[in-house]
């Protein structure tokens, strides 16, 4: 399958000397959801803002549907639809203007039946006549995501598209996200949230300080990374762990308090029913338990760390 966005060797110095992008290359396919995971800093804004023109790269060649974002930016740029991390619509406009007026900025010609569409997709059919002032951080959001998709782009970058959003604009995202995917519409999004890529991307790509250093399968990915703490809060603090508990990964913490095990969740034995059984049977009861996904900083902890033990 051909690439929609292919980057080769691309690489970002700002003027300050910071450098954040280091020797980036990625292929997307057609119709793909791509997620790229990293925390704040790591350069995924800047990676985006270069392949939809907004930041020049220092050096590398970027190609949308085929066309060279530099040498043929016009082009490159009619593919691509932008919804930025920061709300950025005209207050006094009305939400049907403001969404008109960004189709016309792409030369297209008037389209009012796909305008109302996307309206009604994204639950704003009703604010049509509202201004963009009178409406809440949530509809705003909408309206920007509406705007983007104005001159039916094959492409849709998505910047933290949940960050700050309540749990039903969350949801009605995913959704539009799977439709707008259906119909073709390959779509890249940034996220700090693991969960957030493991529900929505097909690929995964993960960048940390400008350096793009793992692209797989979300499955794959989740797989590998699959791990969970099991946090027991002891009815009595354990001076020390009992030898007869040796077999499992458990740390104490809080003096003696509690006790943790991290476990594979994707494994056919997490070890969790067994563990149950043994403090069962030495006497060690406690009062409340809960578990945690890794969270995306850990798994950056364990990536750096292993890369480090491979050098
Ligand atoms: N115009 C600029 N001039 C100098 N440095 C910049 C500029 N824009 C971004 N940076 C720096 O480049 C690095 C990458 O920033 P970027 O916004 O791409 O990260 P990010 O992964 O999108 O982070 P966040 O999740 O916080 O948006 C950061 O250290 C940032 O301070």
């Amino acid at each position: 399958m051909p690439s929609v966005i292919s980057i080769q060797g691309l690489t970002k110095t700002y003027k300050s000397g910071h450098q954040a992008l280091r020797r980036v290359d990625l292929e997307i396919q057609k119709g793909e959801i791509f997620a790229l995971l990293g925390p704040n800093g790591a350069g995924k804004t800047t990676m985006i803002s270069i392949v939809c023109g907004i930041v020049t790269p220092s050096t590398g060649v970027i190609l949308a549907d085929g066309h060279d974002i530099q040498k043929d930016y016009r082009a490159a740029r009619t593919r691509i639809g932008l919804v930025p991390q920061e709300l950025t619509t005209d207050a006094f406009e009305t939400v049907w203007a403001t969404v008109t007026f960004s189709r016309g900025l792409f030369g297209k010609a008037p389209n009012p039946a796909y305008v109302e569409q996307i309206l009604r997709d994204l639950s704003l059919w009703d604010k049509k006549d509202a201004k963009i002032m009178t409406l809440s951080g949530g509809m705003k959001r909408r309206v920007m995501i509406a705007k983007a998709l104005s001159h039916e782009p094959d492409i849709l970058f998505l910047d933290e598209p949940t960050a700050g959003v309540d749990v039903e604009l969350r949801r009605d995202m995913w959704s539009l996200v799977r439709r707008l995917r259906e119909r073709g519409v390959t779509i890249i999004l940034t996220t700090h949230y693991i969960e957030e890529a493991e529900e929505m991307a097909d690929r995964v790509g993960v960048i940390l300080k400008g350096e793009l250093i793992l692209v797989e399968k979300t499955a794959d990915l989740m797989q590998k990374l699959g791990k969970k703490t099991l946090t027991l809060q002891l009815q009595e603090p354990l001076a020390a762990l009992p030898p007869e508990l040796a077999e499992w990964n458990l740390a104490l913490q809080c003096d003696g308090a509690e006790l943790e095990y991290v476990f594979d969740s994707n494994a056919e034995k997490t070890g969790v029913p067994s563990l149950m059984r043994r403090l069962s049977d030495l006497g060690i009861g406690f009062k409340d338990l809960s578990t945690r996904q890794s969270s995306l900083e850990d798994i950056f902890v364990g990536l750096v760390h292993q890369d480090r033990e491979v050098a």
